[in-house]
C-alpha cells in the first residue's frame, strides 16, 4: 500500500546541514497498522511528512496505492492527498468552528454539496463516538474528544491510508488506550491502512502489526512486531521486555528465552529440570500483550558454562523458542 524507497531529506540552516531522513526504505502492507518508533529528533515527523509530500524529499520515491507521489505535478498531487488522511499530536482543530464544522471543512474544500455534507458529517461523528457533540466547540471538549474530531475529519475524504503524527502523545494513558482502540477498530472495520509515528512503545505494543525503529534518520530494524520480538538482539524486543543487564553469577549460564504466542513453550522450565536434572533458576520475566496476543521473555540461569548446557539450549531452540545467551 505504501512503498518508500531510498528516501532522503536534509535541512540546511545557518550553515549547518542536518540529514533528518537518511536513506529510508519501508513497506506498509494494505490493511496493516505500521508503527515507526524513535526518540525525539530521530526523523519521524520528517519521514511522515514526506509520505504525503507536505515535505519534498531530496531523493527517493513514495508510492501510495500504486501511484508514485514524487512524480506527480502539484494539481494531481492535491487530488491524491485526499486519499491520505492525517491526524496530529495537537489535533489542529479550528477553534471558531463547531465539531461538525471542523469535520465538514475538508468536505467543503472538496466541493461536496450541503446535504451530502451534513449526512457524511453525522456518519463520521457516529463512527468516532461523538454523535451527540456535533454543536460543541473544540474548547468544550476533552483531549480524547478533540482527537476523535481529528480522526473524523481525517476520514472525511474516505482515505485508504491514515497517517498519525504522535496522535496520542498529548493524552493521558486511559485516553490513549481508548484512541488506540478506536484506531484499531477503524483499521479493521474500514480496512484502513495506518502508518503512525510514535516515541511510545505502548503504542507499538497495543496496535501495531509491523514496526520499524528509526535512529538518526535510519531504520535500524523493521518487520512484523511478532517476528521482531523473537529476533535475537532486537532493539524492539529489548524495549518491550525490559529485563535489564544480566547479573554476574559465576559458574552459571544466563539465558533469555522469548516465549511466542502459544502455550507450547510455557512449560519449558519443568521440562529442562526433569530431562537434564538441572536446577533452573528464574531471574526475571516479563509477559506482555503484544499485537493482540501474549508474548513474553524469561531470564533463567542454568548451572555450568554454555558448553556444558549445549543440550538443554538445543532443546529449547528445537521447541521453537528464541534463545539468547545473555552471559
Ligand atoms: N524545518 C526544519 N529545519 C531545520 N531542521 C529541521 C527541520 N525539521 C526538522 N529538523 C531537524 O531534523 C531532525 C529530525 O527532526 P524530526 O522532527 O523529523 O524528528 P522527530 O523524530 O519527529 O522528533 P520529535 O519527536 O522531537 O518531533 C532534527 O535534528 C531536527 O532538528
Amino acid at each position: 500500500m505504501i512503498q518508500i524507497e531510498g528516501l532522503r531529506k536534509a535541512y540546511h540552516s545557518r550553515g549547518r546541514t542536518v540529514v533528518a531522513v537518511d536513506g529510508v526504505d519501508l513497506e506498509v502492507r494494505e490493511g496493516e497498522v505500521y508503527g515507526v518508533l524513535g526518540r525525539s529528533g530521530a526523523g519521524k515527523s520528517t519521514l511522515l511528512r514526506c509520505v504525503n509530500l507536505l515535505e519534498r524529499p531530496d531523493a527517493g520515491t513514495v508510492t501510495v496505492d500504486g501511484v508514485d507521489l514524487t512524480a506527480l505535478p502539484e494539481r494531481r498531487l492535491r487530488q491524491h492527498r485526499q486519499r491520505i488522511g492525517m491526524i496530529h499530536q495537537h489535533f489542529a482543530l479550528l477553534s471558531s468552528r463547531t465539531v461538525a464544522g471542523n469535520v465538514a471543512f475538508p468536505l467543503e474544500v472538496m466541493g461536496v454539496d450541503r446535504r451530502e455534507r451534513a449526512q457524511r458529517v453525522a456518519e463520521l461523528l457516529d463512527l468516532v463516538g461523538l454523535g451527540d457533540r456535533a454543536r460543541a466547540y473544540p474548547a468544550q471538549l476533552s483531549g480524547g474528544q478533540k482527537q476523535r474530531v481529528g480522526i473524523a475529519r481525517a476520514l472525511a475524504g474516505r482515505p485508504t491510508v491514515l497517517l498519525s503524527d504522535e496522535a496520542t502523545s498529548a493524552l493521558d494513558p486511559e485516553t490513549t488506550a481508548s484512541i488506540l482502540e478506536l484506531l484499531r477498530d477503524l483499521n479493521r472495520r474500514l480496512g484502513l491502512t495506518i502508518l503512525l509515528i510514535t516515541h511510545e512503545m505502548e503504542v507499538v505494543k497495543r496496535i501495531c502489526d509491523s514496526a520499524a525503529v528509526l535512529r538518526e534518520g535510519r531504520i535500524v530494524e523493521s518487520g512484523r512486531v511478532r517476528d521482531l520480538l523473537t529476533r535475537p538482539g532486537s532493539a524492539l524486543g529489548q524495549e518491550i521486555f525490559r529485563l535489564g543487564p544480566p547479573p554476574d553469577l559465576p559458574g552459571t549460564t544466563i539465558v533469555d528465552v522469548t516465549l511466542p504466542d502459544d502455550s507450547a513453550g510455557r512449560s519449558f522450565v519443568a521440562d529442562l529440570a526433569r530431562r537434564y536434572d538441572v536446577d533452573v533458576r528464574i531471574l526475571a520475566g516479563s509477559i506482555e500483550t503484544v499485537a493482540d496476543g501474549q508474548a513474553g521473555r524469561l531470564r533463567i540461569a542454568l548451572p555450568g558454562s554454555a558448553e556444558v548446557n549445549e543440550a538443554p539450549l538445543r532443546r529449547l531452540r528445537e521447541a521453537g523458542l528464541a534463545v539468547e545467551v545473555a552471559r
